[in-house]
């Protein structure tokens, strides 16, 4: 018999909504059961980070070289960097049966959509525009002038939004994560149902 695929789950949402923060939330939690797709970039690694843990980080000719290879299910460019989904540990993940999430920014998400259109996209919002902003000021990575440019291309992306299957608004980090794990359970059942009918309707014949 073969292996049910595993679903392939893609959270997305602008800048300093907290996809980060949510994302760590929902891997800090027992409850979670999904795997987890390490992106490549060519941003500097920050105080803090590890190769392999929270990013591959590669120089700006080995992701070319890789675009080149097509070893990307998806990649974008970032605020003047490169991010991308490495193509075989996705495929091998979801192959074997088990779910794998990637938490990208929205251009990548778009470019996800077309080659597995059966993923399940979530869509990470801020409660408003003065919250997204603090939010950015907090984090204290940016300048103003960076920040500035972040809102503006977060109202750009926000207009997105009806793309996906789901809209998790981020008001309280543990709640976007509760909802979060709610709705994989939910298309879980949802997706087995289908089977189990479709199977019926067969069993006819
Ligand atoms: N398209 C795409 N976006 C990614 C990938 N990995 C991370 N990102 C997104 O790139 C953006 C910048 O990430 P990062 O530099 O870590 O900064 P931060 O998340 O804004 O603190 C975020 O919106 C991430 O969700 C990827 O593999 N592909
Ligand atoms: N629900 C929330 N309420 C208040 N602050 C939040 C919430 N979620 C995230 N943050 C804060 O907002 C900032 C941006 O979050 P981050 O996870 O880096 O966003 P992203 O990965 O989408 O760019 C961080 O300082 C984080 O602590």
């Amino acid at each position: 018999m073969s292996v049910e695929k595993g679903l392939l789950i893609v959270l997305s949402g602008p800048s300093g909504v907290g996809k980060g923060t949510v994302r760590k939330a929902i891997f800090d939690h027992p409850n979670t059961n999904f795997k987890y797709s390490i992106s490549m970039t060519t941003r500097d690694a920050r105080f803090g980070e590890a190769d392999g843990v929270d990013y591959f980080f590669k120089t700006k000719e080995e992701f070319e070289a890789l675009i080149e290879q097509d070893k990307f299910i998806e990649y974008a460019q970032y605020v003047g960097n490169y991010y991308g989904t490495p193509v075989d540990y996705v495929k091998e993940t979801i192959d074997n049966g088990n779910d794998i999430f990637l938490e990208i920014e929205v251009q990548g998400a778009k470019q996800v959509r077309e080659k597995f259109p059966d993923a399940l996209f979530i869509f990470l919002s801020p409660p408003g525009l003065k919250a997204l902003h603090d939010r950015l000021i907090k984090r204290g990575t940016d300048s103003d002038e960076v920040i500035n440019r972040r809102i503006s291309k977060a109202k750009d992306e926000l207009k997105l939004m009806n793309l996906y299957d789901y809209v998790v608004v981020n008001e309280d980090v543990d709640e976007a994560r509760r909802r979060i794990q709610c709705i994989v359970e939910a298309e879980h059942m949802r997706r087995d149902r289908v089977e189990n009918k479709l199977r019926q309707i067969l069993e006819v014949f």
